[in-house]
């Protein structure tokens, strides 16, 4: 008899991937992997291929609705968007991000757009960008029942202030500064924390200060876990970030599959006779 593998139930390779098995993946050192999903088509891939969480993320605005940024998605695309991963996710957490304006003025506001994404969309978490000033809002969530993810390091909601896409936490202040963030994300509630372009050793220091887990996207190989856009991940998109890497080339085989198709029209090769209805 084969050894037993994939099908061992281990608590950190549940059936449904769920909010205390982030920590327990830490604990056990197995690393989380997500992927940002923004329909129902790739998510049910991704969640098939064992990703065990599924963010859906406001980057949906720069990836899949042509915005310069993620600063124009709104809370209703979200909510469609959370709908359509939720819906095909049968293991993945599914994590909903709040988008830039919905949550940032007061816990109240934060508390009425996660009950929407939660509540409309099916979201099992959802994700916030920000450290210290945001612990009213990671604290009245954690509270009422919703797990927050927290997002710090590069912020892309807060791009205008940082003048561009660049490392955050270089530097001792800078790494002590979010060093406290994300101790006080940790306090108030947050059940794990992205780390979005931030130097290797001050990732590893963070993700060993905490009990809650990190996820990584540009921040090193010692965080808990690993978050990718999934059209970097696929090879989908025109331009990707340094820290990305293309696992595949789906931009090519969709771009060869579109070629081939419109070359059977033109020559009325598709459809033929087994595509095409008797009387
Ligand atoms: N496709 C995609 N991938 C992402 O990783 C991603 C998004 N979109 N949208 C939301 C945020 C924005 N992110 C970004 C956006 C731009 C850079 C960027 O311009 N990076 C440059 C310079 C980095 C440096 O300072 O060295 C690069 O060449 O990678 C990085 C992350 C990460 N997130
Ligand atoms: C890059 C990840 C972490 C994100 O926030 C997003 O995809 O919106
Ligand atoms: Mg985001």
């Amino acid at each position: 008899m084969p050894a037993p593998q994939e099908s061992t139930p281990v608590p950190t390779q549940p059936k449904r991937y769920r909010v205390p098995h982030l920590r327990a993946s830490k604990e056990a050192g197995r690393p989380i992997t997500m992927l940002t999903a923004y329909d129902a088509v790739t998510a049910r891939i991704f969640d098939a291929a064992g990703v065990d969480s599924l963010l859906v993320g406001d980057s949906i605005g720069n990836n899949m609705l042509g915005y310069p940024s993620t600063l124009p998605v709104t809370v209703d695309q979200m909510v469609v968007a959370t709908r359509a991963v939720a819906g095909a996710a049968a293991r993945a957490l599914v994590v909903a991000d709040l988008p830039f304006g919905s949550y940032e003025a007061s816990a109240a506001q934060a508390h009425a757009t996660a009950v929407r994404l939660m509540k409309e969309g099916g979201a099992g978490a959802v994700k916030l960008e920000g450290g210290q000033h945001m612990v009213e809002q990671v604290r009245l969530l954690s509270t009422t029942g919703i797990p927050v993810v927290g997002h710090l390091g590069l912020t892309p909601q807060s791009e205008n202030v940082f003048g561009g896409m660049k490392v955050q936490g270089r530097g001792e202040a800078a790494a002590q500064k979010l060093l406290a963030d994300a101790l006080a994300l940790e306090a108030a509630g947050a059940v794990a924390i992205v780390l979005e372009m931030v130097p290797g050793p001050l990732a590893t220091r963070v993700t060993k200060e905490l009990a809650i887990p990190t996820i990584g996207i540009g921040a090193g190989v010692e965080c808990d876990g690993q978050v990718l856009v999934w059209t970097d991940m696929a090879g989908m998109a025109d331009w990707a970030p340094k820290f990305s890497r293309a696992f595949g080339q789906v931009g090519a085989a969709l771009s060869a599959a579109a070629g081939d198709y419109v070359g059977a029209v033109r020559e009325r090769i598709f459809p033929g006779p087994e595509h095409t209805f008797d009387e």
